[in-house]
Order: structure tokens, then C-alpha cells, then sequence
């Protein structure tokens, strides 16, 4: 047999809100601890974590989990540690940042972990979120993986993963390198595709990460600022499917300036693909609701600031963008917590977006 390969997972997620247990549809990052387990299916491979909140329950107890894609699991991760400084000694051939990408990344914790050999792999949400992984560890593979799984924490080391938008879980690539991409860089990610039949290897990540930007874009955003979950936001009578379809527009031209190639009906088909599926509560909103930060820049920001960059017009989203940033990110938010929409009178909202636009 060959050698065992090491992969670090980086963040397992943080814990639902209670209320979220008790009454919907049970929608958080927790996606770290499921791509652990799916990875440690693997004889070859030894699975370490690190863990926050939930450390003492997945040091005493591993993970365990049900899920939709896979059905129900647990497992006992090779080395459960509080903090990468702990697994120094580990040669890693994978590190995974599953973490949240809050406007303060901790990416220096894993300075002392990255060797020349380790590849890295980004399973966040979002736009620019590979930019300081790439510039902390500028020479090693850096993969993208878009999470198309909903997972959520119910209890520390209890995860749940009850839907997905897409029939795999990850879409990696290789994200871009201006030292150009190496066989070594193309091995690494079929390799780590190879892990699990739902992890789908994407060549043209850049498109597809404008894709499901063009969700995450308009539900997780408009989600957090009123309280609705994704079928609320599109019901046809209500007052934020305007904004849903224009923040979608906005996202589509910036994309297309950026590079990225949708096909034309990619908005029509993404709202028909979200009424069909159950309603889904995008993980900005239970960060809300969990007074957790806030992925404001990668969701919203980074978008803002390259559409000015561009000379694009994106004056929805960036009226979003500020009601996020006066929303807050953290523990302000659990004072604030209600069923009813933070937004005194999102009409209002809507009509002076629209009168921006017109
Ligand atoms: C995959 C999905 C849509 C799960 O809800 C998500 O990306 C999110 O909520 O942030």
C-alpha cells in the first residue's frame, strides 16, 4: 500500500440558532465536517480537524452526521486540535479552508502548516475568496471548490445535510496562477476529486463561480436583510423579487466584464431550479439569526468594488451592500433577532433601487 496522504480540514462550522432547530428547514455552513467524512472514506487518507465551538464534542464523540446525498455517518477524524499550531509536525498534502470568510481571515495561523508540497483548497462562498490564500502561499496548488450543499450544526458535532442546489456537492478547479497551471497542479485536483463521487471536477471555475454567485449574490443577501427564506424572497406577489431578479442583472453583467460565460437564460433557470426545490434559509441569514459575522465582503463587497473597478453600474446591489453593513456583523445581530424583516419598509428599498436603476 502507499503512503497515507494528510488532509487538514480548517473550520467545521459554526452551530445552528435554536430557533432553526425547532421551525425550518435546517440551512448553515457546517460543510467542513461533511467533506471531512466524505474525504475519510478513503483508506489512504488520514483526516485531521480543527475545531472551535464544538472541539470537546467532536474530540470525545467524531462527527456525526445525516445527510440527504450520502445517508447517515460518523466518523473519528485522525487528529481533533483547537488550533493548527497543534498539527505542526504534520507533512500535509491537503489543507482545506472551509471557515468563514469574515473581513478578518486568519489565514496566518496556517503559515507554519503549508509546505511545498500541500495544496490548498478553498470551499467558501463567494468572489475574490482565493485572493489571500493565493498571495500567503503564492507557488503551492491552490484549488477552488463551490459548495452546492446546505449543511447546518444542529448540536456541536451533530451535522445535518438536508439539501443541495446542484446533484453534487463541490465543483473544484484550479484557480488561477500566474505561474500557470503545472501537470503536478492537474494531478492534485483529480486527485482530490477522485475522493468522492459528488466532489465534480470543473474546468472552467471561474464561470461557474459567477454562477452560483448570481444565488448566494441575491438570496443570502436580501435573505439576511428580511428574514426570508428563499421562496419568501421569490413569491410573486411579495416585494423582493424585483430586487432578486436586479441584483441577479447586476451580478450578470459584472461577471461577464470579469470574464465569466453564463448561458443567456442562467437567471430564468436559477429561479425556476430555487421554486422547485424546497425553500432553503442561505447561511448569511442563520449567521444572522446566530449573531455570527457576516461573509459581507465575499458575498456582496468584493462584487461592489469590482463592478466599480469596471465601470459597472450596480446600484441595487450596492444599496444592499450598505443595509449589510448597517446590519453588522456579530453579536449585535442576536439583539435584533426577530421573525419580522429587519427592513422597516422593504418596498421603500425597492422602489429607490429601482429609481437608481431607471
Ligand atoms: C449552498 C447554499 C445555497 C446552501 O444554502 C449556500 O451557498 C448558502 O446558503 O450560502
Amino acid at each position: 500500500m502507499g503512503k497515507s496522504l494528510e488532509v487538514l480540514i480548517f473550520g467545521t462550522g459554526g452551530e445552528s440558532e435554536p430557533i432553526f432547530r425547532l421551525i425550518g428547514p435546517l440551512i448553515a455552513k457546517a460543510v467542513g465536517a461533511v467533506t471531512a467524512w466524505r474525504i475519510a472514506q478513503n483508506p489512504a487518507v488520514r483526516v485531521s480537524v480543527v475545531c472551535r465551538s464544538n472541539y470537546e464534542a467532536i474530540k470525545a464523540n467524531g462527527i456525526r452526521l445525516r445527510t440527504a446525498f450520502w445517508g447517515p455517518g460518523h466518523f473519528m477524524p485522525a487528529r481533533v486540535c483547537r488550533s493548527p499550531r497543534e498539527v505542526r509536525d504534520v507533512p500535509f498534502d491537503y489543507i482545506v479552508t472551509a471557515n468563514k470568510l469574515t473581513s478578518s481571515p486568519t489565514y496566518s495561523e496556517l503559515a507554519g502548516l503549508v509546505n511545498s508540497r500541500t495544496t490548498l483548497v478553498s470551499a467558501q462562498n463567494g468572489i475574490g475568496i482565493e485572493d489571500t490564500l493565493r498571495q500567503a502561499f503564492p507557488s503551492n496548488t491552490l484549488l477552488s471548490a463551490i459548495v452546492y450543499i446546505s449543511c447546518a450544526q444542529p448540536k456541536p458535532g451533530i451535522f445535518r445535510q438536508p439539501m443541495a442546489i446542484k446533484p453534487h456537492a463541490l465543483g473544484v478547479g484550479l484557480s488561477h496562477s500566474p505561474l500557470g497551471r503545472s501537470e503536478e497542479d492537474i494531478s492534485r485536483l483529480r486527485e482530490f476529486c477522485s475522493y468522492d463521487e459528488k466532489f465534480a471536477m470543473i474546468e472552467d471555475i471561474v464561470s461557474h463561480r459567477w454562477s452560483k454567485q448570481l444565488w448566494n449574490g441575491a438570496f443570502n443577501t436580501l435573505a439576511a436583510i428580511t428574514r426570508c427564506d428563499s421562496h419568501q424572497l421569490l413569491d410573486p406577489s411579495g416585494p423582493y423579487l424585483a430586487m432578486v431578479i436586479g441584483i441577479m442583472h447586476e451580478t450578470q453583467r459584472v461577471a461577464a466584464a470579469a470574464g465569466a460565460v453564463m448561458p443567456p437564460d442562467a437567471i430564468e433557470r436559477l429561479i425556476e431550479l430555487t421554486r422547485r426545490r424546497p425553500p432553503v434559509q442561505p447561511s448569511m441569514l442563520q449567521d444572522v439569526f446566530a449573531g455570527r459575522p457576516l461573509e459581507t465582503e465575499s458575498l456582496c463587497g468584493n462584487v461592489c468594488r469590482l463592478a466599480e473597478r469596471l465601470g459597472i453600474n450596480t446600484p441595487i446591489m450596492t444599496s444592499v451592500y450598505r443595509e449589510l453593513l448597517a446590519l453588522g456583523t456579530g453579536k449585535e445581530n442576536q439583539a435584533s433577532v426577530t421573525r419580522k424583516p429587519k427592513v422597516e419598509s422593504p418596498a421603500a428599498m425597492v422602489q429607490h433601487a429601482a429609481a437608481q436603476v431607471a
